[in-house]
């Protein structure tokens, strides 16, 4: 597993994440609509050939392979290409996960018509996506982890809007790191709650 160091400043930074930020947005945008429009057929037909050509002049210069997990010289991780929260990941929600006051971690983010599963309700492997990171977030402010096991237990339906998820470490043996987290529906309701154990894998210890 590689962790490239890019040899870039605060500035050009910030002059990144104001290009690529807002692009990811008008495609998540884009990928909404995509699901939802009732526009007529030479519309339709007319937004895939502009969609199209624009797709072939941005593949003109791209990177292999996935973006990866990027480091700046001052040690700013970018996962910009996260599932969950990376900055240029259309398909991720955005989440913003932040420290919460009980040590643990905490994101509110709303889950649109790209993440439906039953009819307006939240995707079951959507929701294993979010808290699988989520945890893995909380587990790795102890040392850095990869998930082990995942365990996951749907107590109600998810509706799609507003979410809130969150995470904490319940306790440290060794390499391994136990986490507990839950999912909540905009009336603060338990919808799904996860236990998972995330190891610091074999191949980074003593590093
Ligand atoms: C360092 C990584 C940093 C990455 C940063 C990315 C950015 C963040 C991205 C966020 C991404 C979000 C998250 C993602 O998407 S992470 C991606 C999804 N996860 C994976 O791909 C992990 C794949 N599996 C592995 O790599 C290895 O099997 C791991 C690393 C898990 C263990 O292999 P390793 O060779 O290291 O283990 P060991 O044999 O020395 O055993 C050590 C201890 O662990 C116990 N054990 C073993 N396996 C399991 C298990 N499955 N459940 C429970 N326990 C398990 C074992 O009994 C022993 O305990 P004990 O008997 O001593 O008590």
């Amino acid at each position: 597993m590689q962790f490239p160091v890019e040899d870039i400043d605060a500035d050009e930074l910030a002059r990144r994440e104001a290009l690529f930020g807002p692009l990811a947005d008008t495609v998540r945008e884009l990928i909404d609509v995509t699901i939802r429009s009732e526009a007529d057929e030479d519309t339709i037909l007319e937004a895939a050939q502009r969609i199209r050509d624009v797709t072939k002049r941005l593949n003109d210069r791209r990177c292999e392979g996935g973006f990866g997990v990027r480091f700046t010289e001052h040690g700013h991780m970018m996962t910009w290409g996260n599932a969950v929260s990376g900055l240029r990941n259309a398909i991720a929600p955005p989440l913003v996960v932040e420290q919460a006051a009980d040590g643990g971690m905490c994101s509110d983010f709303t889950l649109g018509a790209a993440y439906e599963g039953p009819p307006g309700l939240v995707h079951g492997g959507v929701c294993a996506l979010v808290l699988d990171q989520v945890c893995g977030m909380a587990a790795s402010t102890a040392k850095p982890n990869l998930t082990g096991t995942l365990s996951l237990r749907y107590r109600r339906p998810t509706p799609l809007g507003p979410v809130r998820a969150r995470a904490r470490i319940d306790r440290i043996e060794g390499v391994k790191t136990f986490v507990v987290g839950e999912l909540y529906d905009a009336d603060g309701n338990v919808t799904v709650s996860a236990e998972g154990v995330f190891i610091l894998p074999a191949w980074a210890r003593g590093r």
